[in-house]
């Protein structure tokens, strides 16, 4: 069948074009009814949009941004092809993956659902790019917004493409997620205090996990929220997989089910036939995109564009956004705007950004001050470059510390180094947010919220505490008192002993996660067992296996079982699951006991050594490297490696007093003392002649 230089199309390949171009016709018709089904439910009253309701409040995890919603199409159409193409041919997606002809065929025809954003890069950038494109000058998009989350495992769901995981070993149905936390995670007994760190480890975990990693999850139509609990609607929608609630529910009376949309899909790595992939809409990298955002766009609308300054309102708190992002209670209240869209979850969250947007203007205004011939850009790039760098030093120095121990810090090569330098990047490296971290391990910080929102007084003694469930996505909390509270808020979060990292979960998050009017609310543990499912994230013992763990053959607590459990923990996995492996990660880690002197059990330290392992080596800025264009000068390091957290508590807000280490209680060898004896931040090794500035900027900068 060859002609002279042109070749005919062989039969089989005549065959494969007309399965592939079925299979793609098929989930085009698959998307528009879908489409199609999402407006009714809204025009239905099904799916509303009203961020007050608890659902409303969980759909602000919802994907916003049209590139988001482009790729969730992207994805969706190559899924649906992918899935019907296997059943239609009887060949599995390994094998046409494997397959040269069918590859091709595959290539040429869903080109038009493939991701084609060109990335161009300037390898002499002295700069990271605001969604973390060209950190990796071989792999541009590696890091960068918008990108498919990487895996540790591979998925293993239901029909190992994209429907969640569902079924046990058995063959039966898993138990119901919010069966599990009530078996599991509730204590009647008294709060559970880890005895030496503050809750500002708490607070570190959730602003650095909102700078690696944010899942969105499906909207409906309009920007709706999508209601997967409505009696009358369709119970086959494909965005949803609501929690069962059981009937002798302690909380959730008279309600059978728990709202649940999934995370969307993300076109597969290089467009190929795949199992779905989870999208990430933030940069991986430890890079501040809490402060300035994953794109050039948002960047750009949160600066003033003078003096490298940042956008504000009154008090230094964050500019207003849209009025829809948030609770508001009082006409005088707004909603945050930031970096990232989180910023209003919780006060503690907001004060964390609070405390970053002033950092940066009180440095942007020193540097513009000690260079006056700096521009806004110049000035605004070297102030966030050290943001980040302070970022990424209290991260490893001060936060990781308190959660693994020294030889998980010494084994993975995480340990801060108080010697100047440390150039340790290592091109090979993908700094990518790993599913397993984000859907599970590093979510490990929710056993350790406090059951309020508490603000405490410069004498150190008065506190005025508010229940947790009265401040979800409420800024009332921080506006009050022209911001005055976020200092109380701050010396809080570095005074009071934290909940404890364990099974147990406070009711504030178990039961009325999001509490609205209606008395609706969630239970945050649940979901996130929900969501490894959705995610089809593998069990608890195929991560012991690739952790070089022991892998349990048996709940007992001896050999050949769960031998990192106690016995009361191990008695609870074998009433919740019935089965060993059949126990989702986030369950069987949770309970773990922890490893010596660290915040979580060997599991989970695991998969969190690892990922931050890759933050550290697969990031080119990486802020201790020096000699290198885009790093600082040893003069610079040694000012940044001098800097604490409580220093900058201390530089922005009335705090006069506090500890040395703000993540360690106050005790004899971390002594409450005059903010005035912490090391100070000498901006002077950044003065610049202006040929100095010519020669690094070209000489019209
Ligand atoms: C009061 C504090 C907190 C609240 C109210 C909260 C709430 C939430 C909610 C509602 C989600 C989305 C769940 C889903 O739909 O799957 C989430 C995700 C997550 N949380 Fe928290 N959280 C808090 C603190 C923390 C802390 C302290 C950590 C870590 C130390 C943490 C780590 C994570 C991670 C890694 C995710 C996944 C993010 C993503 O993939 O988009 N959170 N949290
Ligand atoms: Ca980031």
């Amino acid at each position: 069948s060859k002609n002279k230089g042109k070749k005919l199309p062989t039969e089989e390949e005549i065959h494969f074009t007309e399965l592939i171009q079925n299979a793609i016709e098929y989930a085009e018709k698959a998307w528009a009814e879908d489409t199609l089904k999402k407006s009714e439910s809204y025009k239905h009253g099904v799916d509303t949009k009203n961020q007050r309701s608890s659902d409303g409040q969980l759909s602000l995890f919802a994907d916003e941004d049209p590139k988001g919603e482009r790729l969730e199409e992207l994805a969706y159409i190559s899924l649906e092809a992918t899935k019907k193409l296997e059943r239609s041919s009887n060949v599995s997606i390994s094998t046409i993956r494997s397959s040269k002809t069918w590859l091709k065929i595959w290539k040429t025809l869903i080109h038009a659902y493939c991701d084609k954003t060109k990335i161009t890069c300037d390898p002499n950038a002295l700069y990271r790019s605001a969604n973390g494109s060209c950190n990796n000058l071989h792999h541009p998009t590696w890091g960068m917004a918008f990108t498919p989350q990487l895996r540790f495992l591979p998925p293993t769901y239901d029909d190992w493409i994209d429907l969640p995981r569902t079924k046990c070993h058995s063959g039966r149905t898993l138990p119901s997620a919010r069966k599990i936390s009530n078996t599991m995670f509730c204590e009647h007994d008294k709060l559970r205090i880890a005895k030496n760190h503050t809750i500002m480890v708490m607070a570190w975990g959730q602003f650095i996990d909102h700078d690696v990693i944010f899942t969105p999850l499906f909207k409906g139509a309009n920007g709706s929220a999508i209601s997967c609990c409505d009696k009358d609607s369709d119970q086959t929608r494909p965005e949803c997989f609501p929690i069962e609630i059981p009937g002798d529910d302690p909380h959730f009376k008279n309600k059978t089910c728990m709202n649940f949309v999934r995370s969307t899909a993300s076109p597969s790595h290089s467009c190929l036939p795949a199992p779905r992939e989870q999208l990430n809409q933030v940069t991986s990298y430890i890079d501040a995109s809490t402060v300035y955002g994953s794109s050039e766009k948002e960047t750009k609308s949160l600066r003033t564009m003078k003096k490298g300054k940042l956008l504000t309102s009154k008090g230094g708190l964050p500019p207003a956004g849209k009025e829809k992002s948030c609770v508001l209670q009082h006409p005088k209240e707004y909603c945050f705007r930031a970096g990232d869209k989180r910023v209003n979850v919780v006060p503690n969250l907001s004060a964390t950004h609070i405390l970053f947007i002033n950092e940066h203007n009180r440095i942007a205004k020193k540097l513009a001050r000690l260079n006056r011939h700096w521009t806004d850009e110049i000035t605004f790039q070297e102030t966030r470059k050290i943001i980040i760098a302070l970022m990424q030093h209290i991260t490893y120095r001060e936060y990781l510390p308190k959660t693994l121990n020294a030889d998980h810090m010494s084994h993975y090569g995480l340990n801060y180094y108080p010697g100047n330098y440390n150039n340790v990047y290592d091109p090979s490296k993908n700094t990518g947010t790993r599913n397993s971290f984000a859907a599970a391990a590093f979510r490990y910080g929710h056993s350790q919220i406090p059951p309020t929102q508490s603000v405490l007084a410069e004498d150190h003694i008065t506190y005025k505490h508010y229940p947790l469930e009265e401040t979800y996505h409420k800024p009332f909390l921080t506006q009050e008192d022209k911001g005055k509270n976020v200092a109380g808020l701050l010396r809080w979060l570095s005074t009071e002993p934290t909940t404890c990292n364990d099974r147990v979960f406070e009711p504030q998050v178990r039961d009325l996660l999001f509490l609205d009017k209606k008395g609706n609310s969630f239970d945050l543990p649940a979901i996130n067992i929900q969501r490894g499912r959705d995610h089809g994230m593998p069990c608890y013992n195929e991560w012991r296996e690739w952790c070089n763990l022991p892998v349990a053959k048996s709940f007992e607590v001896r050999e050949g079982g769960l031998v990192d459990h106690d016995p009361v923990c191990a008695g609870l996995l074998k009433k919740a699951y019935g089965h060993v492996n059949d126990i989702d990660l986030y369950a069987g880690a949770i309970s773990e006991q922890h490893i010596p002197n660290g915040e979580v059990g060997p599991t989970f330290a695991c998969i969190i050594a690892r990922q931050f392992h890759a933050y550290k080596y697969g990031d080119r800025f990486w802020y201790e490297q020096v000699d290198k264009p885009t790093a600082f000068t040893r003069a610079q390091l040694k000012q940044i490696k001098k800097i604490t957290l409580s220093k900058i508590s201390c530089d922005n807000f009335k705090i006069r007093k506090i500890q040395k280490d703000s993540f360690t209680t106050i005790s004899p060898s971390n002594p409450l003392t005059d903010c005035k004896t912490l090391p100070k931040l000498k901006l002077r090794p950044w003065k610049e002649t202006i040929a100095q500035t010519k020669k690094k900027h070209g000489s019209n900068y």
